[in-house]
């Protein structure tokens, strides 16, 4: 897989070389570009953005520049994400979506936002996602790019470890993880569930289920309601 991101703060995605998205990419399993947007300016302030049309607070990003970026950036066989707060939200279902695919870009807007021509301009030669990552407002799109890089990654074979796996995840199955305990066996007068210490794999795996059931029932009771909507093939923002 290969992943671009363009950013006007690329410092802000270096984080990505470490851990597991580093490791993937020392392993050549993943490719990873990051690109200052004000490389496609051409005025001498290397502006990105200008005032919205019909007014209103702050600036918008400004569709020359981004549209340039794009062009270069941006292949006809890639999947355009564009993390916004007011996009379809991005889920367990959206991050194995991605993982499925062989070049991702992302593009981390700031200031209000960009200019939604760029978008509706890609959408003639690629497939275009607009992608929320919960009901708050960041200040940009570099956090969400990064959880939502971290949390596709992970599901590309041979990313995760022998020790680690995906196939127990929370949300995989649509309910939560049970809680999880190691060593000491006694800890502040606290002990592991005794069942965990049995050696049955059956029991545990069953109290285990349990467990995850309830923390769903107390914590995200909406989870058990159903099918949810989701960025994935069928929802194109
Ligand atoms: C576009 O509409 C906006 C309205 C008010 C502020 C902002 C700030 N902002 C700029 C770029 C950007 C990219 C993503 C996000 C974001 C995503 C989620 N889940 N929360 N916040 C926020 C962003 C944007």
């Amino acid at each position: 897989m290969r992943i671009d991101i363009v950013s006007i703060f690329p410092d802000y995605l270096a984080p990505l070389r470490l851990s597991l998205p580093g490791k993937a990419i020392d392993r050549g399993i993943l490719e990873l570009g990051v690109h200052d947007l004000r490389s496609w300016t051409r005025d001498v302030h290397r502006s990105v953005d200008d005032t919205p049309y019909g007014g209103g607070p702050g600036m918008v990003m400004r569709p020359d520049v981004w549209g340039e970026c794009l062009d270069d950036v941006c292949p006809d066989d890639a999947l355009l994400v564009v993390p916004t707060p007011a996009g379809v939200p991005f889920t367990q279902a959206t991050a194995e979506e991605f993982s499925t695919e062989s070049h991702l870009v992302f593009a981390c807007g700031r200031y209000e936002g960009i200019d939604q021509r760029v978008f509706d301009d890609a959408a003639r030669r690629v497939r275009v996602r607009e992608v929320s990552i919960g009901d708050f407002v960041l200040i940009g799109g570099e956090v969400a790019v990064m959880a939502m890089i971290e949390a596709t990654v992970r599901l590309i074979p041979g990313v995760l470890g022998n020790n680690e796996s995906h196939e127990q995840d929370s949300f995989s199955d649509g309910i939560l993880e049970g809680p999880a305990y190691t060593r000491p066996q006694q800890w502040r007068g606290l002990s592991v569930p005794p069942v965990l210490l049995s050696g049955d794999h059956a029991r545990i795996a069953a109290w285990r289920h349990e467990q995850g059931l309830a923390r769903t029932e107390a914590l995200r009771p909406d989870l058990l309601a159903g099918p949810t909507v989701s960025a994935g093939p069928d929802h194109t923002a």
